[in-house]
């Protein structure tokens, strides 16, 4: 299923089969386009690097990590698609991984272990995130970051505060990524309803983090079942609780990999399709909003040529959603002003 949907993914994007492209055959009109991931030797960096190594819309993939890239970048360099690889390490070598980059995806920092909350890596991880968006603000300024690190709550607000401090903020090339809620919602919503995954759609609204996670079940397509509420309930708790599910399953051994490195692909390459001009990209994201009266909210947003070309409204929802809308505000508050806050301080 993940090759399939990577591949339908990628042939939308192109009319090609992801395995057909390689940089002989690849047509000289797609535009160059250079990804880096930083954090490229970790659990999601490495899957990551490879879905992204498959995807033809990327002709220079540049993968950085404070270890363990010369591997990494060596062995995915030898799959025979579009992209020339090339692997950074260190510090040093951070402005030369990060020179000229459309997409910059940060899946750098530590993961949580059973019993921690996302918050609970904030101070190891907003450090991190902030050097390698001081670095993105002087080497890739016009680049757009899509920000996997968590808490992402609050790391989505400490890189808006770095790119504003280095006067290179644009809002509209800042996201958080949830695009792994949304596979969640599907996969659980497709399994309940009885309905094709391949075709099912749920918005989730919100933030990254326990009840933050909204997923709008009442907007679900296909409708082809009626959930009970007792359903509609374990479903939107099974999707807020998804990231720790793993968490505990793994054991100590991290959080999710997998299913975020094929959720990052599928979100970086959306942003790709937005960069060269495909029509009608839309995507949930946790990006800067006016749609509640918090400064960031993630919704369903409009790719385009700049990134995000329009924030979508929430739309009509539930009573219970309502209240889940209500409940999630304060801790979303204050996981954002708390990354503003250690940005501005330290
Ligand atoms: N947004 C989401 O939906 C989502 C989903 C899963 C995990 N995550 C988060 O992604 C992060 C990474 O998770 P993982 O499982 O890949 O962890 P991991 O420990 O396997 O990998 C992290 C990598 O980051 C690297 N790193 C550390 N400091 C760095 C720096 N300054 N510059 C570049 N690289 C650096 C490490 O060397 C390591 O290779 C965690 O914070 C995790 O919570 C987010
Ligand atoms: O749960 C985590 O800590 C990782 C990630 O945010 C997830 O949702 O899987």
């Amino acid at each position: 299923m993940l090759r399939s949907a990577i591949q339908q993914s990628l042939r939308r994007g192109t009319g090609s089969s992801a395995s057909q492209l390689n940089s002989r055959n690849f047509s000289s009109s797609t535009p160059h386009r250079k990804v880096a991931v930083l954090g490229a030797a970790g659990g999601i960096g490495q899957s990551l690097s490879l879905l992204m190594k498959l995807n033809p819309l990327v002709s220079q993939l540049s993968l950085y990590d404070i270890a363990g890239t010369p591997g990494v970048a060596a062995d995915v360099s030898h799959i025979n698609t579009r992209s020339q690889v090339m692997g950074y390490v260190g510090e040093d070598q951070l402005g030369k991984a990060l020179e000229g980059c459309d997409l910059v995806i940060i899946p750098a920092g530590v993961p949580r272990k059973p019993g921690m909350t996302r918050d609970d890596l904030f101070n190891i991880n907003a450090g991190i995130v902030k050097g390698l968006c001081t670095a993105i603000s002087k080497y890739c300024p016009n680049a757009l970051v899509n920000m996997i690190s968590n808490p992402v709550n609050s790391t989505v607000p400490i890189a808006s505060e770095v790119f504003k401090k280095s006067g290179t903020y644009d809002e509209r090339r800042l996201f958080g990524v949830t695009t792994l809620d949304v596979v969640r919602a599907k996969t659980f919503y497709a399994g309940k309803a009885n309905v094709n995954v391949a075709e099912v759609n749920v918005p989730v609204v919100g933030g990254h983090a326990g009840i933050t996670i909204l997923p709008l079940f009442s907007q679900a397509t296909p409708q082809a079942n009626i959930l009970s509420d007792e359903v509609l309930t374990a479903l939107t708790k099974r999707t807020q609780d998804g990231g720790t599910e793993v968490v505990e399953a793994k054991a100590g051994k991290g959080s999710a990999t997998l299913s975020m490195a094929y959720a990052g692909a599928l979100f970086a390459d959306a942003c790709l399709k937005g960069l060269n001009g495909v029509p009608d990209v839309v995507e949930c994201s946790f990006v800067q909003s006016n749609i509640t009266e918090l400064p960031f909210f993630a919704s369903k947003v409009r790719l385009g040529k700049n990134g995000v070309e329009e924030v979508l409204g929430l739309g009509a929802l539930s009573v219970y959603e309502k209240q889940g809308l209500e409940a999630l505000l304060p801790e979303l508050k204050s996981s954002i002003e708390k990354g503003i806050k250690f940005a501005n301080q330290s």
